[in-house]
Formats: C-alpha cells, sequence, structure tokens
C-alpha cells in the first residue's frame, strides 16, 4: 500500500487515475461476447451445451437442475447453515420491504383523475457467479428484492463445475430465497438464454447479478431488449479514521475486500500520520497470514492506498471524489459528518460495523454502485423489480374545458391528427 501525504491538493480526477478506472478497452472481448449471444440466438439449447462442454468443461444431459439435486445441496449444508441463511433472510426481507412504493391516484381537479400504478416485473433472471468463488449471500441479495417486490417467476443461471455439479451453498441460498428455476449455464450464454429465450429457458424480462467480464459484457449488449440492474465492477472500501483508531481493525477491513480480486481497491484516508505507517504495518502482517494472500497483495499493490489529510472534512471531500462501493467512517461521533457524505453505495458508522456485516447479513443490499457510479447510482433495490404505468382519466366536461388548448398544442406541431382525436368528441 502506498502512503500518499495530500496537502490540499485539488483531488479532483485523481481517483479515476490512481484507480484505473475508465481506461479499458472491451473490444476483444465484446467480440467474443457477440460471437456467443448470436449462436445462442440462432441455436439455443445446442450452443448452450456446446458451450458449457467448452467453458466449464462438462457434457451435460440436462441445463435445469432438478428438484432432488435442490434437496441434496439442503442436506449438505445441513441445518445450522440454512438456519443462518433464513435469518439473513428476514433481515435483507425487512429492510427492502421499507423500500416499497405504492400506487397512487389524485382527483385534484373536477372530472380529472390522475395516478401512477405500480407492478412488479412478471420474470427475472439472476446470474450468480460460480466461476473462482461462489456467493451465496449474493443469490440472497438478488432474489430476496425481487420477491419482496412481488416477482412472478424467478429463474437463476450459474456455471456448473466439471463434474456438472452446483455449489450446493449456492442451491441452498436459491432455496430459502424462493428461486422458481435453476439453471447449469454460465457466462454470456447464460445470459443470451435469459434474454433471447431457448426450448429450455422461458425469456426474461430483466437480468440481474455480478459476473465475470464475460457476463458484464453480455449484460450490456443485450440492454435494450430487457433491462439489466447495473455493469459492476471490482469491490471498493474506502476507510476515513481518525488517530486512535484500532489498525488492526482497520487493516482487517481493507483486506475483506481486497480479497474479492486483483483489481479490488482498499483505500484508507486518514488524519494521522502515526496511524498510517501502524495500518501499513498491520496491512503486511495480516496479508502475510490470509488464504488468498496472492490476490490480496496484488489488489493492495495496484490499488491500496493511505492518503494522510490535515482535517477531517479534506477526508470527506476525497470521499466523495472517489465515491466508493463502501465507506467506512471510523472517527468519533461518526453521525455527526454523515450529511456531508454525498457519494457512497453504503455507510458504515463507527469501529463496529465492518463491512462484512453489510455482505452477508444486516439487511441492506450488498449489490451496490462501484467505480464511481455512486454519484448517479443506488443500492439494488426493490425499486429495480418493479415498474410503473401512469394512468389518466377525464370527464366530457374535464375534457371540453381544456380542449382548445391541446389543439393548440397539436397545432404548434403540425401534427394536426392529434388536434382531430380531441375535435371529433365536441
Ligand atoms: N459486486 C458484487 O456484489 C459481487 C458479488 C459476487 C461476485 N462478484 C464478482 O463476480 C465475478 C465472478 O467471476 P467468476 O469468473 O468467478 O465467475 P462467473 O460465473 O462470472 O464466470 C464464469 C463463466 O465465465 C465464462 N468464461 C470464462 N472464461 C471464458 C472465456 N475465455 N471466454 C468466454 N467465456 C468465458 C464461462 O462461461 C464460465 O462459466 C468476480 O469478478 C467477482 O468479484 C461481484
Ligand atoms: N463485497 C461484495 C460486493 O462488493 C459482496 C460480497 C459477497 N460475498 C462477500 N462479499
Ligand atoms: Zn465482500
Amino acid at each position: 500500500m502506498e502512503i500518499i501525504e495530500i496537502n490540499g491538493v485539488n483531488y479532483k480526477g485523481k481517483a479515476d487515475e490512481l484507480l484505473s478506472r475508465g481506461e479499458n478497452d472491451f473490444s476483444k472481448i465484446d467480440r467474443i461476447v457477440y460471437e456467443i449471444l448470436d449462436n445462442v440466438k440462432r441455436n439455443g439449447d445446442k450452443a448452450l451445451f456446446e458451450y458449457t462442454s467448452k467453458f466449464d468443461n462438462v457434457i451435460l444431459k440436462e441445463l435445469r437442475v432438478s428438484e432432488n439435486e435442490i434437496d441434496e445441496a439442503v442436506q449438505i449444508v445441513g441445518e445450522e447453515f440454512i438456519d443462518i441463511l433464513k435469518e439473513a433472510r428476514e433481515n435483507i426481507e425487512s429492510y427492502h420491504k421499507k423500500q416499497l412504493q405504492d400506487s397512487w391516484i389524485t382527483n385534484d381537479k373536477e372530472g380529472i383523475i390522475l395516478g401512477q400504478l405500480i407492478r412488479p416485473l412478471d420474470r427475472v433472471g439472476i446470474y450468480a457467479p460460480g466461476g473462482k468463488a461462489a456467493y451465496p449471500s449474493t443469490v440472497l441479495m438478488n432474489g430476496i428484492p425481487a420477491k419482496v417486490a412481488g416477482v412472478n417467476s424467478i429463474a437463476m443461471v450459474t456455471p456448473p463445475d466439471k463434474n456438472g455439479k452446483i455449489n450446493p451453498y449456492i442451491l441452498a441460498a436459491a432455496k430459502v430465497a424462493g428461486i422458481d428455476e435453476i439453471y447449469k449455464i454460465g457466462g454470456a450464454q447464460s445470459i443470451a438464454a435469459l434474454a433471447y429465450g431457448t426450448k429450455a429457458v422461458k425469456p426474461v424480462d430483466k437480468i440481474v447479478g455480478p459476473g465475470n467480464i464475460y457476463v458484464a459484457r453480455a449484460k450490456r449488449a443485450v440492454f435494450g431488449l430487457v433491462d439489466i440492474d447495473m455493469i459492476a465492477g471490482p469491490s471498493e472500501i474506502c476507510i476515513i479514521a481518525d488517530e486512535n483508531k484500532n489498525p488492526k481493525f482497520i487493516a482487517a477491513d481493507l483486506l475483506s475486500q481486497s480479497e474479492h480480486d486483483e483489481m479490488a481497491s482498499s483505500i484508507l484516508i486518514t488524519t494521522s500520520k502515526n496511524l498510517a505507517l501502524e495500518v501499513e504495518k498491520e496491512v503486511k502482517r495480516q496479508t502475510m497470514e490470509s488464504e488468498r494472500k496472492e490476490i490480496i497483495e496484488k489488489s493492495l499493490e495496484d490499488y491500496g492506498y493511505i492518503f494522510v489529510v490535515r482535517n477531517i472534512e479534506e477526508a470527506i471531500k476525497i470521499s466523495n471524489e472517489i465515491a466508493p462501493e463502501h465507506l467506512e467512517i471510523m472517527i468519533d461521533n461518526p453521525f455527526e459528518m454523515l450529511s456531508k457524505i454525498k457519494n457512497a453505495g453504503a455507510i458504515f458508522l463507527g469501529e463496529y460495523t465492518p463491512e462484512p456485516v453489510g455482505d452477508y447479513f444486516a439487511g441492506p443490499n450488498h449489490t451496490l454502485p462501484t467505480s464511481g457510479t455512486a454519484k448517479f447510482s443506488s443500492p439494488l433495490g426493490t425499486y429495480d423489480f418493479i415498474k410503473k404505468s401512469s394512468l389518466l382519466y377525464y370527464s366530457k366536461e374535464a375534457l371540453e374545458n381544456i380542449k382548445d388548448k391541446v389543439i393548440s398544442f397539436s397545432q404548434a406541431e403540425g401534427l394536426f391528427a392529434h388536434g382531430n382525436s380531441i375535435k371529433v368528441r365536441f
């Protein structure tokens, strides 16, 4: 981790430069992805079986996971972990229920009724990553908000291992989340199946869930035909800490995100040079002891920074510019600074709210805006699984009252048939 002392330097644009945001050329990946999408569109299940053999090294007989396989997974996982999944589900459910929106109807003017109707999406597809690691928590975080929003049918896709099996924790989480169908398909081919539909997989209205670069680029490519949630980049954590905070806690929290990915970024912004040096030491010590030492080392070498600043206001200014996915505020009275935080996916306050509590258990969603997109976007929520319709009603009298104004509009636009649809009624 590099220690950088910042003394009133303008930080604008620096986050993008240090974290190499937005400099990637995806043209090579896109060529592969478009070929896969096109092949699945034309050849359906046949292409799905071929790609599963090519990329996941297994020849499958069936794409759909059977009820027996799910029951077997629940047995393997065991009652104790199922209970943990269920408690996490309760927390996630109750948090996401608070996000539900109601339809509304107004009758402010005589003879006019206006409104907005909220309806759940009918069918949603969830991508559960299954390559390097399996994330049952991600299955809960994507499935439960969809359920709470009232989505009628939820299909999940995830790549099989070389024995044709799905990680039992993923299957158990899918069962606890109430997912209706599960398919052993991964990568861009699974996104094609969900977007276009095949004989085995019915098409969906929206695709959510994180995945590797092939999945992300495929989601981007099918956007428009179906909706997507977001393009999630590598994990990020930014910690703001003043002096006298525990360097062990801070180092552990930084490592909790760098272990996700070589490209994950972990940043500490502190007012104390002494704390910076202590954390640097502690990070080295904890990295040596970690099971995921190689990933952590690479991630910290390329995207690990400690900024030493003059005061907390400066720290917040830099953090707002980074717009991190996760922001931990470890200062005395963190609630007092909350009003100054403008951009962050999720904010963790105090020394006893480490980021993994949010990843697994607390209730807020762990699918969050990354790569600076917290400047304009929000965590995954029930609002991602609903849509709105506007509602309009005019009585004959109400229409007659405003008819000339609408006709004037239509003449101004040269769209005379529009005006005529008013005229013919009177
Ligand atoms: N932001 C979040 O909330 C969150 C949560 C969990 C995981 N993630 C991220 O999701 C990603 C998961 O990636 P992963 O690779 O482990 O699993 P994955 O399931 O996303 O990808 C595996 C699939 O990629 C395809 N693939 C692999 N190599 C290919 C190639 N050369 N050409 C075409 N297709 C190919 C294969 O179809 C394979 O089945 C990670 O980057 C992880 O950090 C993010
Ligand atoms: N921190 C990840 C999102 O950046 C989510 C996750 C899943 N499992 C553990 N962590
Ligand atoms: Zn995590």
